[in-house]
């Protein structure tokens, strides 16, 4: 697939005066200066710390939010579907009756057989009422309602924070597969790495509202090296982080040519790359190819 599924030029969002600051922003900006293209296809991670600024742009790409400058292109409400953190769902309505209101909202691109298919492998009665679910099941009948809907996008805040790790797994074997046959573009939440290391192709990372690092994992991941050994000057590389105990130096950093010193270098795992960068507010924001436009 080619072509961005998610464009966003300058984007910043301001809830309201002296409310909702990320991190190391003004007051009020909750996102600011965001501009990233995310290709289509792509399976793609939201981290950042608490109050980064995930969830807003999230809402902003599903069209809920109105930015306050800049702006974010998407596929249109009939096309996305969003699993909010909260998971709304009528809690007088039965998992069934849940369904078929999936079903009635979405005509002529309805995937029973997927909607049926997730609850069932989740053991879900159809006759119980959503309000007598657990905070896990519930979770189950919104992404049977996302999925089946047939998005181009789906967009999920933080899907599987209260799922036990067997439905866990077995849930996000489920949507990677879903996804993988259908095409579908995704973008994900989470502070599980974990969940999102084997799953994940691309990369979001939102620091105190702003885009620290985007790109695909694999690119992102190369153009990062881990340096340990002698403490030496660095120069001339890009140095991410680097720490020393006594004589041994550790250092992440965007080697400018060759690595010659006198170091072990390794490719950093993504829980490293993403920790340093966090660590490191300064260091500098890398967007690689397919990420920027
Ligand atoms: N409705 C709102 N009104 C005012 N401020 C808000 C609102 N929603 C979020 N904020 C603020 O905007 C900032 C970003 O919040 P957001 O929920 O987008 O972060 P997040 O990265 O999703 O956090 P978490 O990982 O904790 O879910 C925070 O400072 C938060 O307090």
């Amino acid at each position: 697939m080619t072509g961005p599924v998610i464009e966003a030029e300058g984007l910043g969002k301001r809830y309201g005066r002296g409310r909702g600051q990320a991190q190391g922003q003004g007051r009020g900006w909750a996102l600011r200066d965001c501009s990233f293209q995310l290709p289509a296809g792509r399976v793609c991670a939201l981290v950042g710390p608490n109050g980064a600024g995930k969830s807003t742009l999230l809402a902003l790409a599903a069209g809920l939010l109105r930015p306050t400058e800049g702006a974010i292109r998407g596929p249109g409400r009939d096309r996305l579907a969003y699993v909010a953190q909260d998971k709304p769902l009528y809690p007088q309505l039965t998992v069934d009756e849940t369904l078929r209101m999936g079903a009635e909202l979405n005509p002529g691109r309805w995937d029973a057989a997927t909607a049926r298919r997730i609850v069932t492998d989740g053991g879900l009665d159809p006759t119980t009422r959503v309000r007598a679910l657990s905070g896990g099941q519930r979770t189950r009948v919104a992404l049977a309602l996302a999925l089946a809907k047939r998005p181009e996008l789906l967009l999920l805040d933080e899907p599987m924070a209260d799922l036990d790790p067997l439905a866990r797994h077995q849930l996000m074997g489920a949507l990677m597969a879903d996804a993988a046959e259908h095409g579908t573009s995704v973008v994900m939440s989470s502070h599980i790495l974990t969940e999102l290391e084997g799953a994940c192709d691309h990369l979001l990372l939102v620091d105190g509202g702003r885009i620290r690092l985007g790109g695909p994992i694999d690119d992102l991941l190369a153009a990062h090296t881990l340096l340990t050994g002698p403490v030496a000057d660095l120069a001339p590389h890009t140095v991410v982080e680097s720490r020393t105990t006594g004589r041994q130096l550790t250092a992440l950093i965007r080697a400018q040519g060759r690595v010659d010193g006198p170091w072990e270098t390794a490719e950093p795992t993504l829980e490293e790359l993403l920790l340093a960068h966090l660590r490191s507010p300064q260091a500098p924001t890398l967007l690689t190819e397919g990420a920027t436009a």
